[in-house]
């Protein structure tokens, strides 16, 4: 029997929701190794071919620690994702804020905005600290280009305003 252990969390409710025991079960996977979305053929005593659809019911895999099912996990990790989001663009406020102080401060000490050390010293600090985190460097650089080019922008902006 093709049974896994990630559907024998599924399996015994829905044969008891039957009424009757299946003689045998044959698992049609819709998406090979998509286990979230997949068919259940059952044959029953009587010789009746079933279709359970697990869809909407699916269970995660118990090696994954989640106790609920696909839509109330997915919907608590995605809460999980806004609430991130929203300190995310906190910060990139915040960050402009202290831009925008810096800028105001160089215009009237006749600074120019762009300092290429400091600005290596804050890839700098970024890379170590994506690396402890294990964030890509890749998107590390990333990040920090267009926080930079557009803190400079805004610094010019500034400058040219004051
Ligand atoms: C904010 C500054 O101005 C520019 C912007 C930087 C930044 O966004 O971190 C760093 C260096 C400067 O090119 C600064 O000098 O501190």
């Amino acid at each position: 029997m093709l049974l896994t252990a990630h559907l024998s969390l599924v399996v015994p409710v829905h044969v008891r929701q039957l009424g009757q025991l299946p003689q045998w079960l044959s698992i049609v996977w819709q998406k090979s190794h998509q286990k979230l979305s997949k068919k259940l053929r059952v044959r029953t005593k009587e010789g009746i071919n079933m279709t359970i659809d697990f869809e909407s019911e699916t269970k995660l895999p118990s090696k994954h620690g989640y106790g609920g099912d696909y839509a109330n996990v997915l919907a608590e990790l995605r809460s999980g994702i806004n609430q991130i989001d929203k300190q995310l663009i906190n910060l990139v406020a915040e960050r402009f804020s202290k831009v925008s102080e810096v800028g105001d401060l160089k215009a009237i000490f006749h600074q120019p905005v762009e300092d290429s050390k400091r600005e290596h010293w804050v890839l700098d600090q970024a890379l170590e600290n994506a690396k402890r985190k294990g964030v890509s460097e890749f998107l590390t650089r990333e990040l920090m280009d267009v926080l930079l080019k557009h803190s400079k922008a805004a610094q010019a902006k500034r400058v040219r305003d004051l």
